[in-house]
């Protein structure tokens, strides 16, 4: 067996931050982990050799696509050459082996394209212990609209990949005040519903209930928040990660 995160989230969010200093702490633990760089799904400098499969500058080139178009045909190509490349390349790896997917943070990924779902069957089909590690900065955290946009997008991603899943606060740092965070934490939903009623025109007040059910509902608003210059959440999220998932349990890491 071995184990994988796919760390996602939108553009900015500090997936790369995240993978780096995840990689220095193992380092530090004497752990073995590999992290295709960021760009092994189009280019890769280091490791997976996609570059052989596509390069986003030569499509971007080619077929006149910006980097948005670029990128969605490049991941449409390796969608389509998942079965040869990714099972070959998977071979690589040893039983216990850990790896963490910097993913590209272009929201179609993790919301309706499906070839990170793809990529995650793959995955799972060479024996891979999968997790996805959702990662919101914490300036969703301070305005409740916000906070409530950030959670749709998290749950999207959940809906989209069907994996346990984790959500990860980055950016703590620059927190000045922890206070405005933590009613976003372990939020109350009528605490939720009253702040949304009182920012949004009366005709949304429907509207605003049946949003804050849902992300009750679906108790997946726990957010680990991340401060890297304390490292007990690496720690925690590679022991989250590392354990075995039922069903069950993967509702339970949702809580
Ligand atoms: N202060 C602080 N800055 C951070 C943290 N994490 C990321 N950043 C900064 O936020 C910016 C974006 O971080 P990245 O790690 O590149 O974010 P990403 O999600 O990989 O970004 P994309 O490649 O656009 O998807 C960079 O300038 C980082 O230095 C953090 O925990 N604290």
């Amino acid at each position: 067996m071995g184990y994988a995160q796919l760390v996602i989230g939108p553009a900015g969010s500090g997936k790369s931050t995240y993978c780096s200093s995840l990689y220095r702490h193992c380092e530090t633990m004497q752990r073995s982990i590999h992290i295709p760089t960021r760009d092994y799904l189009i280019t890769n400098s280091s490791g997976w050799e996609i570059r052989e499969l596509i390069n986003l500058d030569d499509v971007m080139e080619e077929l006149g696509l910006g980097p948005n178009g670029g990128l969605m045909y490049c991941m449409e190509h390796l969608e389509d050459n998942l079965d040869d490349w990714l099972t070959e390349e998977l071979d690589n790896y040893l039983d216990d082996d850990y790896l963490v997917f910097d993913c590209p943070g272009q929201i179609e990924l993790f919301s309706h394209v499906p070839v990170l779902r793809k990529f995650v069957e793959h995955l799972k089909h060479k024996n891979f212990n999968v997790c996805g590690v959702y990662l919101l900065d914490s300036q969703f955290m301070t305005d409740v609209t916000k906070f409530n946009s950030g959670c749709m997008a998290s749950l999207s991603a959940m809906i989209q990949l069907e994996l346990p899943h984790v959500n990860i606060l980055s950016k703590m740092d620059l927190v000045t005040n922890k206070r405005d965070v933590e009613d976003f934490l372990n939020p109350e939903p009528q605490f939720l519903l009253s702040e949304l009623d009182q920012r949004m025109a009366p005709q949304f007040a429907k509207l605003n209930k049946s949003l804050i059910e849902l992300v009750d509902g679906f108790s997946m608003v726990s957010f680990l928040p991340l401060d890297l210059r304390k490292e007990s959440r690496y720690s925690l999220s590679l022991s989250l990660i590392d354990r075995e998932y039922t069903a069950d349990e993967g509702e339970e890491l949702k809580g």
